[in-house]
């Protein structure tokens, strides 16, 4: 569960040990270029340009592992050579400001001596701005159908529910002892739980278990409430015991199951993409480090020329810009990925150590989102990326999702479906598509109106997303339409799954005002290598639909075609 504090602490030591080893050559770089100043003044500029690259990285990156006195000479000297910069190129540099750069100098090198011989292991902690593990989001369950685990004293009672939950893709884990259910949890962590309130053993011992598993896993369990009691000491046990909602019995499995959905899908979203472009490795680490401890999945580039193909195949969420680099800065890099119009929307943040407000503002000119000023304070960089990023998240989705189920919309799946062939076809594997439609829809708005047609569009996705998996596409492809691409599986298994699907649907119980009804849908299966373009895989699939339904509909067929086996 909780991760260990040391594996964090341990990587960043490493990462400030090496930081270290690198000083002397940095610094004796530094005296090098110190004295070109001196000797051959056609070279000033580009001496001078460097070392004042030198220094301002020696200040950030010594501010970020917590070196703070080194950081705060570097930052002098960086002073003294920007100086020396802003100086008309015809004038001769300052005398004053050589002779403290040479001393600034002089002190980094005593500075890097002393930390050379320190034993990094043995410093306080506190010296590197450490991030609080205990805030930090939970792992992933292993995939699979999201488990949940149903602790009612009453069997009878939750066996139907358990029933429809299992035919909407949910694995469900039923208990009547307390004692059974805290020992599945400390086994097992489930994705969600769903508690009543009241049990021989006290009023409001469900909720007071709850409570007693949160302190001592050190967050609240996914849970909600079913409960015979909406009384107010009832309802404030569940609040104590951080459950998201409550719900009276009788149950109704629709309602759960959407409850359910926002537990779940916020512990199954993808973890947020992070692409670090610093010309730094260990600063690029240290703040890689920070953000994958945070959940998140980072890829790093040192060259900014790498950045293009990088945005194409690893399709970051937020982009982190180290401002200066040599060769090309942040307000640069920006400018290129802005040409693109694909990358137009891609938040872009810069990592600076530079404080001056109105550079700031000026570097943010190029339409960047934010400027993150080293040393960074962990918890800041976290939010800061995770905001941006998840804003992104949202409206990449409303581009490609449809928004009442949040499959895939009919564009989108299209493009899949090409891509999913295209890489069937490198890879040599099967691949087969289904086309799905519900069966006399129309009746069903007809007779119980819109909105519990739109229930069933609801729960028809969420059955697909459940139990398809996660490389497989689901998409709506028109009204009550939709479109699945199975990856890596023979004819026969397709079929198999989709009949599975049919029969589980089959099940469900739908709720309108006082009555209560089921639906069933019809589905075509064509299959690849048997046709090889997306369009022929289609128009197959939807043959066979059409046969489907006319053979009586709430029914799967396969296309078997002889010439190829499949
Ligand atoms: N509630 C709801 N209904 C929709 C939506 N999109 C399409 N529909 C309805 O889906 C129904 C489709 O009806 P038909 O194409 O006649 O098909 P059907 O009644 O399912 O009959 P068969 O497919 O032959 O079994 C229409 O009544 C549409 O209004 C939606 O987003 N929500």
């Amino acid at each position: 569960m909780t991760r260990p504090k040391s594996s964090l602490q341990e990587k960043i030591a490493r990462l400030r040990a090496t930081f270290v080893g690198q000083l002397p050559q940095r610094l004796e770089t530094a005296q090098a270029q110190f004295q070109q100043l001196s000797l051959d003044s056609e070279q000033n500029r580009i001496a001078l340009v460097e070392l004042h690259r030198a220094f301002h990285s020696l200040k950030g990156t010594g501010d970020s592992f917590g070196f703070n006195e080194l950081a705060v000479v570097a930052g002098e000297a960086e002073d003294y050579a920007q100086q020396l910069l802003d100086l008309p190129e015809t004038q001769p540099l300052a005398q004053t400001a050589l002779v403290n750069i040479e001393a600034l100098i002089h002190q980094l090198i005593a500075q890097a001596q002393i930390l050379i011989y320190t034993d990094l292991r043995n410093e306080h902690p506190a010296q590197v701005p450490f991030l609080d593990l205990e805030t930090l989001p939970e792992e992933k369950t292993p995939q699979g159908p999201p488990l949940v685990y149903l602790c009612d004293d009453e069997p009878e009672a939750m066996r139907y529910l358990a029933y429809q939950l299992s035919c909407l893709g949910y694995r469900v884990h039923s208990f009547t002892e307390i004692q059974d259910f805290k020992q599945a949890v400390e086994r097992q962590p489930p994705n969600a739980v769903i508690m009543d309130v009241q049990f021989p053993q006290g009023r409001t011992a469900g909720t007071d278990t709850l409570r007693e598993l949160a302190e001592q896993i050190g967050r609240p369990l996914p849970a909600i409430v079913l409960s015979g009691k909406g009384d107010f000491e009832a309802r404030l046990s569940a609040v104590k015991a951080g459950c998201s909602s409550y719900f009276l019995k009788p149950a109704r499995p629709l309602e759960i199951a959407a409850a359910l959905d926002l537990l779940v899908e916020k512990q199954l979203a993808e973890p947020l993409r992070i692409l670090i472009v610093d010309d730094e490795p260990e600063v690029a680490n240290y703040h890689a480090l920070l953000l994958e401890e945070a959940g998140m999945q980072v890829q790093q580039i040192s060259q900014p020329q790498q950045i293009l193909e990088m945005l194409r195949q690893f399709m970051p969420d937020l982009v982190l810009v180290d401002y200066y680099m040599p060769h090309c800065n942040g307000e640069q890099l920006t400018a290129v990925i802005r040409q693109f119009p694909e990358f137009i929307g891609l938040p872009i943040v810069y990592l600076s150590s530079e404080t001056n407000r109105r550079k700031q503002f000026s570097a943010m000119r190029a339409g960047v989102e934010g400027f993150i000023t080293k040393p960074v304070v962990p918890e800041d960089l976290v939010q800061a990326v995770v905001l941006r990023a998840e804003r992104m998240r949202t409206l990449r989705a409303l581009m490609v999702k449809d928004s009442l189920t949040g499959l895939y919309n009919h564009t989108t799946t299209s493009e899949l479906l090409e891509q999913a062939l295209a890489q069937a076809k490198r890879q040599q594997t099967r691949l087969a598509m289904v086309m799905l439609d519900l069966d006399h829809f129309k009746k069903v708005n007809d007779t119980y109106g819109h909105l519990a047609g739109d229930q069933v569009l609801v729960a028809l996705a969420r059955v697909l997303k459940h139990r398809l998996r996660e490389n497989d596409i689901i998409g709506r492809f028109g009204g009550e339409e939709f479109a699945l691409v199975l990856k890596e599986v023979t004819p026969s298994v397709a079929e198999g799954l989709v009949n599975q699907l049919r029969e589980d649907f089959s099940q469900l119980e739908f709720s309108a005002e006082q009555a209560r009804f089921r639906v069933t849908f019809s589905a075509g299966i064509s299959c690849y290598p048997g046709h090889q373009s997306a369009e022929g895989l289609r128009i197959a699939a939807d043959q066979q639909l059409y046969e489907a339904k006319k053979r009586g509909r709430n029914t799967v067929l396969l296309e078997v075609r002889h010439d190829t086996g499949s």
